[in-house]
């Protein structure tokens, strides 16, 4: 089989996005792709399927002279958004959609990867197909797993995410801080149940935890340098079962975005300290669950980053654009500190935002974005 086509790609994709599965429940996901990449020529891939992360891929492709394994990651899980697109390959799985684009992600690699399956690297090249990227930290247990270990370690790291906000098929990046840390927060507000007739017998959680909600959100205007930044997202509360039944129990779920791991501690400590006062102004008990997994901050590495920026923006036929650090997390961060590499973006130019139920990205963007990392990897190799 030759390297996939555009048009093969583009029906990839659209296959891909109608089988969207959650973090480390990507067992559909997993099976198409491994059946894509065996369709392609074998001769210098080994494929590696861990029993210890069942859901994850790895492929190495043999290089004629290697110098150094080249590590590439495409994550491949979705997120719980009912899609809204209308598109006629939309989601099949109720509740379930590709709305942060890892159907990109991982049509863009096969792309990568059927190229060298047919035009054999100088050097080693490794494909991550990584489950759990939103939650649950399937880089950092790849990791600790020891799934990089042997022939299997990558010397350097690349991969990317993909960016509504630039035009399809450009490539954008940042030589420094790409990517925020975030930690995941819990917080579950218990109080005391009653009456709603009788206030004063009960500890209302509710109440509680509105308090809890606006107070939280001061950190970032009240208690953080306005000339850094940080964000506090609560995205999730639940509480009560009935109007008129004081709650005894409230849940709050969230995440906390810094470009430092310094200003992450600071928030995490005004959140500890804020949900203290609220025990105490309300009589309830608070727990505060604070988990930051893999989820580093994303530091590009300077001599590699500064290479990969060179080559993008002497390439006639790449678009390259200079990018912000953004408040985006990624676990690709934890494998940066312990690989270097670089992350970078692809532009697929839509005017939804990632995480939204109608982001459409432009089809377009497939194919530029293989021509531009083939070309990327074939100049390292020669370096
Ligand atoms: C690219 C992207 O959208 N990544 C996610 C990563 C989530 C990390 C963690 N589960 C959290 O919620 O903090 C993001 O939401 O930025």
């Amino acid at each position: 089989m030759a390297a996939l086509t555009e048009e093969e790609l583009i029906q990839i994709r659209r296959h891909l996005h109608e089988i969207p599965e959650l973090a480390l429940q990507e067992k559909e996901t997993h099976a198409y792709l491994l059946d894509v990449i065996k369709q392609m020529k074998q001769d210098y891939l080994t494929i590696r399927e861990p029993a210890e992360l069942p859901t994850a891929l790895l492929v190495l492709v043999k290089g004629s002279q290697p110098k150094r394994t080249i590590g590439y990651r495409a994550d491949i899980d979705a997120l719980p958004v009912e899609e809204e697109t209308g598109l006629p390959f939309k989601s099949k799985h109720p509740h379930v959609m590709h709305a942060c684009g890892h159907d990109i992600h991982m049509t863009v690699a096969l792309g990568v990867l059927s190229y060298f399956s047919e035009h054999q690297p100088k050097d080693n090249l490794l494909f991550f197909f990584q489950p759990a990227e939103e939650s649950e930290s399937g880089g950092k247990r790849a990791y600790e797993l020891g799934l990089f270990s042997g022939e299997w370690k990558p010397d350097e790291f690349y991969g990317l995410h993909d960016n509504p906000g630039l035009p399809a098929g450009a490539i954008g990046c940042l030589n420094g801080t790409l990517f925020a840390g975030t930690t995941e927060v819990n917080i579950d507000v218990w109080g005391k149940g009653g009456h709603a007739a009788f206030p004063h017998q009960a500890k209302d959680a509710v109440v509680a935890a509105a308090a809890l909600i606006m107070q939280i959100q001061t950190i970032i205007s009240r208690s953080i340098d306005p000339i850094q930044s940080g964000v506090v997202t609560l995205g999730k509360v639940e509480a009560g079962s009935i109007r008129n039944v004081i709650a005894d129990h409230a849940r709050i779920e969230g995440t906390i975005r810094g470009l430092t791991q310094k200003m992450i501690e600071l928030i995490d400590q005004r959140l500890a300290e804020i949900c203290h006062g609220i025990e105490l102004s309300f009589g309830v008990k608070v727990d505060l669950g604070l988990n930051q997994g893999g989820y580093w901050p994303v530091e590009n590495n300077p001599e590699l980053t500064a290479n990969f920026i060179n080559y993008m923006k002497g390439e006639p036929d790449v678009e390259f654009i200079e990018t912000k650090p953004a408040m985006t997390g990624e676990d690709f961060g934890f494998l940066l500190a312990k690989f270097p590499g670089t992350m970078f973006w692809l532009g697929i130019d839509d005017d939804s935002s990632l995480h939204s139920a109608t982001l459409k990205p432009k089809e377009e963007a497939i194919y530029k974005g293989v021509t531009a990392i083939n070309g990327f990897l074939n100049y390292r190799m020669d370096q």
